[in-house]
């Protein structure tokens, strides 16, 4: 069967990926594309890099536009979907790529977010360990996925085993490396070539980044009580791509071993998440373009920390692919569809 598909925001970054992505998918067919300021231009004119969608001009983003099709991804600013996917039939399978159903506590949308609240949607990283299964399981048959933050998905993902196996204390730590290009099209000075290159720049300090309570309501899905997160994130000169360092005290007794066994028998039968040998350690440059997160984990002993260390493609593991392959999953699909583990180096 071949789905209908329209793509709103694809003259943006998380929207472009989509795009990459979906024209090696052979059940769908890409027939819509939208924007906003630059609705009416060819799209290769924004994304010159996806010559097979030639022919394609971008509309209007507006619920006529989208009505008809039978898959909507959502590539929109936080807080310009809502108002769209209300307009949207209940059977038409939409994600959303922004925060806007994401949350289910409206006090942190009202903190982190503002606006109107909207109710939470299936969220969109399936190997996140849930009540003694996977995430997966609520994403079958579903036709509301809210695709995930890529901050939030990478530290959800690194330390989520620990938390499920119940051998860490609920008190994380986060550094992470990231791309300007989680930032999107963005015409903020602190974006600019001559402030990145050269420079490691934090942002989001001190517990306002907007993917604290993302990661929170996540952990909590894995088995926490009230999880407690520092999250630091700091721009670095790469175009795409999360180094997540993230660690967290062991409970008394836990051994060496243990932690071993949390981590990769919590992902052993996941193919887009992979634990790597003991000793290793993943690269951003191992993932780009891939939909893989890779994680590296040990015991730093004198700490009494467990450190986990995950590299994943924030345009893709963190956005569109996670996007693509909740879709495949609601459909019933092959959860791989259009998707690969293999990146591009160097
Ligand atoms: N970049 C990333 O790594 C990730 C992004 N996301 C989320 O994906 C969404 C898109 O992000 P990204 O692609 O990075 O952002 P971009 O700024 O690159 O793209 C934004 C897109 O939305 C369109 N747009 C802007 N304002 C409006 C509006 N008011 N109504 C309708 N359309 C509008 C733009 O159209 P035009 O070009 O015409 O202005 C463009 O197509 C965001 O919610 C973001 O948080 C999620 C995870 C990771
Ligand atoms: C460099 C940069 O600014 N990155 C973004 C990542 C945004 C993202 O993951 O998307 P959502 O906004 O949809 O949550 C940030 O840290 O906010």
């Amino acid at each position: 069967m071949t789905y209908t598909v329209a793509v709103a925001g694809a003259s943006g970054y998380a929207g472009g990926e989509v795009l990459r992505l979906l024209a090696d998918h052979p059940e769908f067919e890409v027939t819509t594309v939208t924007a906003s300021s630059n609705a009416g231009r060819p799209l290769v004119e924004l994304q010159p890099h996806l010559r097979s969608y030639a022919e394609l001009v971008l509309q209007e983003t507006t619920p006529e536009v989208l009505r008809g099709h039978d898959v909507v991804f959502l590539a929109l600013p936080h807080g310009a979907s809502g108002a769209i996917t209300d307009e949207l039939d209940d059977d038409v399978l939409v994600i959303d790529c922004g925060a806007d159903h994401r949350l289910a506590d409206e006090g942190a949308w009202a903190t982190f977010y503002g606006g109107e609240f909207h109710e939470p949607w299936a969220y969109g990283v399936p190997e996140l360990p849930a009540a003694g299964g996977k995430l997966r399981d609520r994403l079958a048959g579903a036709r509301k996925i809210a695709a995930p933050g890529c901050n939030a998905s990478a530290v959800s993902l690194a330390i989520a085993p620990g938390i499920a196996a119940g051998i860490i204390e609920e008190d994380i730590v986060a550094v992470l490396a990231v791309g300007p290009s989680g930032a999107g099209k963005n015409l903020k000075v602190q974006y600019l070539a001559s402030e990145l290159l050269g420079s490691a720049s934090p942002y989001g300090v001190g517990g306002t980044h907007r993917h604290v309570p993302e990661i929170a309501q996540n952990l909590v899905l894995a088995g926490a009580a009230a999880p407690r997160i520092s999250f630091t994130p700091v721009l670095v000169p790469m175009a795409r791509g999360i180094l997540a360092t993230v660690t967290a005290p062991l409970k008394p007794g836990v051994t060496g071993g243990q932690v071993r066994d949390a981590w990769e028998s919590a992902y052993a039968a996941e193919r887009f998440v992979q634990v790597l040998p003991a000793g290793a350690w993943p690269r951003t440059a191992d993932v780009l373009g891939a939909n893989t997160a890779l994680i590296g984990v040990t015991v730093d002993e004198a700490a009494n920390r467990v450190v986990a260390v995950l590299a994943l493609d924030n345009l893709v593991k963190g956005t569109a692919g996670a996007a693509i392959q909740s879709a495949n999953i609601a459909l019933g699909l092959p959860e791989g569809t259009a998707l690969t583990t293999n990146g591009v180096a160097p």
